[in-house]
Formats: structure tokens, sequence, C-alpha cells
């Protein structure tokens, strides 16, 4: 394959921030692995790229590309007890862990001005937002979901791109097997009642849904801003409430599309205020 028909003008674009932004080309290489790139091909976009007079010179290790056995769900690197992860430069907080389900809550994922990028961006394109339909092809509006919500098409903008590659490496997971970004807005007294991400085998619309990636196996729900009262993300199996702060964010994962995960949640009624949410799934799969 020629570098002209994998590197499109948009991502090497994103190259070129990256490095501008003091993001160093190892943390990069790193980043591209984590999303799925061939090693090969990751070190040849790197070195495509001319040195910017303030980088320092890194020789790049070969490291495999992840592989998604069956059975395994995305993750974060938590192992050493670090209380701060650095998935692409861009440092992250772990705020609290949670065994059962597999709860993981992040401190400051995203910048303010990541936050308020992706909000001005979404609010052009806000519909109201629907929920797949359990009996019948396609989708309808749902009384359980007041939000409103639309999805960005994956790497769409350099702020979707740098996003999507940050959370590929945070949770180890190609960047292919991700859903676009969804966000929601709720308004004062919207909510999203208690409910699994994954899709029910048994439902009719489940089948075709599942032929573009597989099962989800895993959620990232990431605070756009932070609501005045009300509009937690609501674990109600374990009691759980992870209250919206602009910029954190909740992952949480389930290997079986199954209420034994433990993974009902909902987003609680917002009592004042807006909340808004940017919700990235995973899929078993590479999402096409
Ligand atoms: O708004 C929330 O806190 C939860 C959102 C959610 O469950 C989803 O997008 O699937
Ligand atoms: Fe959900």
């Amino acid at each position: 394959m020629s570098s002209s028909q994998y590197l499109t003008t948009e991502l090497r674009q994103w190259i070129t921030a990256q490095l501008q932004n003091g993001i160093t080309r190892e943390a990069l290489y790193q980043a591209m692995l984590s999303s799925g790139w061939q090693p090969d091909l990751a070190r040849q976009a790197l070195e495509e790229h001319p040195s910017l007079a303030s980088e320092p010179v890194l020789s790049l290790p070969a490291v495999a590309e992840p592989v998604v056995e069956p059975g395994t769900v995305p993750e974060p690197n938590l192992g050493d007890q670090r209380s701060v992860l650095l998935p692409d430069g861009h440092r992250v907080e772990v705020l609290m862990t949670l065994a059962r389900p597999r709860v993981v809550v992040f401190g400051g994922l995203l910048t303010d001005e990541e936050c308020d990028a992706i909000v001005t961006a979404a609010g052009a394109r806000l519909a109201r937002s629907e929920t797949v339909a359990s009996q019948k092809e396609g989708s309808e509006v749902n009384a359980a979901r007041t939000s409103e919500g639309m999805f960005f098409e994956r790497g769409e903008s350099e702020v979707v791109a740098r996003i999507e590659a940050r959370i590929a490496a945070l949770v180890n997971w190609p960047l292919r097997n991700g859903e676009g970004l969804q966000v929601l807005r709720y308004r004062t007294g919207a909510e999203y009642q208690p409910h699994y991400d994954y899709f029910d085998p048994r439902h009719a619309s489940s089948k075709a849904i599942l032929q573009r990636g597989g099962q989800r196996v895993g959620t990232l729900v990431m605070y756009l801003n932070t609501p005045t009262r009300g509009g937690a993300t609501v674990f109600p199996d374990v009691k759980l409430d992870v209250m919206a702060q602009k910029g954190n964010a909740v992952f949480f994962s389930y290997d079986r599309p199954e209420p034994g995960t433990l993974t009902l949640h909902g987003g609680a009624p917002v009592m004042e205020g807006e909340k808004w949410v940017a919700t990235k799934w995973l899929r078993q799969g590479e999402f096409v």
C-alpha cells in the first residue's frame, strides 16, 4: 500500500498538530498502535513528518499491534496502581475503580476547550434522541430517553480524532472498533432511564446492528459540562452514582450481553441547568 492510500490529509494534519502540541513521537506511535495501526505503517506515517525544532529525537520501538482476543474487553492499564495516566501525553486522573461491575472514573479526560468544541459542533446538529426499537428494524423516539442527540463520524474533525485516539490508548482498544462519538443534551427534567448498552440478541433489530462490528463491550461517558443539580450517571444494581463534572468520564465494560454484568445504568434526571455528554461505545470487532 502506498502511503498516500492510507494517510489522509486529515490524518497528516492531525499528526502535525499532535507534534506541535508537544506530544512525543513515542506517545503518538503508542496511540496509533492502540488504535489498530500496523507498526510498520505507524512508523512510516511518523517518519514522513519532518522533525519540529522542539522535538526530542527518539527511536521507535517495535511493538506488536494489540490483538483483540475473543472474550476480552477494553480495559485501562491500571496494573501498576498509577493515579495518573498519559494515554497520548494528556494527563488523565484515575479517580475510582470498581471490579464488579467494571467501572473506572476518570478525571480530566477532556480539557475545557475540548468539551466546549464538541458542544459547539454538536449543538447545531441535535435532533430528538432515538433509541433502538425492540420489535422492528430501525429506531423510534422513546419516552425513557428525553435528551436530544447526534453522532459524529469517526475522525470527522481534528478534535474528534484527537479524543478518539486518546480513548483508544486509554482503554487499550482499537480505534476502528469504536462507534462514532454520540453527543446528548439533557435539558432540565430530562433523563435516560436505566438500560443496558449491549444489544439484546433476542431483539429483531439486533441482527443487523450486530453485523456492523459485533456486540458493544464497553462504554465511556464523558461529561461536557457540569449540571447545577442532578444528572449523575447511576448504576442501580450497585447503587453507584457518578456525578457529572466537566471533563471527567465514567468507563464501564461488559463481557457478555447479560444483566449479570451488573451494567444497568442511566442518566438521572437533571434537576437544574443542562447536562451534555459525549458517549463512546466500543465494539468487539471493527465498527463499519
Ligand atoms: O447520560 C448519562 O449519564 C448516561 C448516558 C448513557 O447511558 C448512554 O449514552 O448510553
Ligand atoms: Fe447507556
